[in-house]
């Protein structure tokens, strides 16, 4: 059997004094897009910053393609987008990611690739300041998708965009994993859910469900995603 792109054993993470996780494990099978789901604060930045490998204060296993989170083997199989976009404002949107194709290695002409998957092709010559707060994010999105890497993770990618722009990106990770790439896409909107293949849904450090969408909304026997994580964290209080 293919071994998980992600495989998370008994992971406990502390920040300061406080424990944000106190042993959580799971697997993330190669080719599908997981949402990692919960409010504010749960640790959905911390789980994803433990699996690319740059969380301290991380105890347990964190396997990812075969090798320890973080390993230097690893740099360029695994991409990671964070919250705030990571680019230059005084550079052009193809400077930034020429820049960056070029630091990674990617293949030449990479950045037109990559600007064309995330649909920035009209802005390509502007500089990242000029840019709106969802065009700039489009460009740390798209510095992640330089050189194909094999799991893609993107903290909270649609935040700031609109209902048309969101449902494109959805449309592009869907298509990435497709091609055979894992994608781990954090969100606090849970009307997202619906476009993963897999949810894990987060509350205070613990994983509440491990679930996929269809099978939030029908044992909760609710119609919206929303409503369904509500449903689980009751159904959890009430245990
Ligand atoms: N540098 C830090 N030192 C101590 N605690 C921290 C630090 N950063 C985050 N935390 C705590 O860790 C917990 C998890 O935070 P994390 O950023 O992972 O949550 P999140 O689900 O990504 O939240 P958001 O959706 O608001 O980004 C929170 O309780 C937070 O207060």
């Amino acid at each position: 059997m293919e071994q998980p792109t992600v495989l998370v054993r008994d992971l406990r993470v502390k920040r300061g004094r406080k424990s944000v996780f106190d042993g959580i494990g799971f697997d993330i099978p190669r080719g599908e897009v997981t949402g990692l789901l919960g409010p504010s604060g749960c640790g959905k930045t911390t789980l994803l910053r433990a699996i690319v490998g740059v969380q301290a204060g991380v105890a347990g296993d964190v396997t990812v393609l075969g090798e320890a989170a973080g390993s230097r083997s690893l740099r360029h199989r695994v991409a990671y987008a964070t919250q705030a976009a990571s680019v230059y404002d005084d550079l052009s949107v193809r400077q930034n990611l020429s820049f960056f194709a070029k630091a990674l290695g990617a293949p030449r002409g990479d950045e037109d690739r990559v600007i064309d998957l995330v649909g920035l092709r009209e802005q390509a010559g502007r500089r990242v300041e000029a840019l709106s707060g969802g065009q700039r994010n489009r460009v740390s999105l798209a510095a992640a998708l330089l050189g194909s890497p094999e799991l893609i993770v993107l903290d909270e990618p649609t935040v700031g965009l609109d209902p048309v722009l969101r449902a494109e990106l959805w449309a592009l990770f869907r298509r990435l994993a497709s091609q055979g790439a894992t994608l781990i896409v954090s969100s606090h909107v849970m009307d997202e859910a619906l476009h993963c293949d897999r949810l894990i849904l987060l509350r205070e450090g613990e994983i509440v469900a491990d679930t996929t969408p269809t099978k939030l909304l029908e044992e909760t026997g609710q119609r919206d995603p929303e409503a369904a994580f509500l449903a689980v964290i009751e159904s959890g209080e009430a245990s």
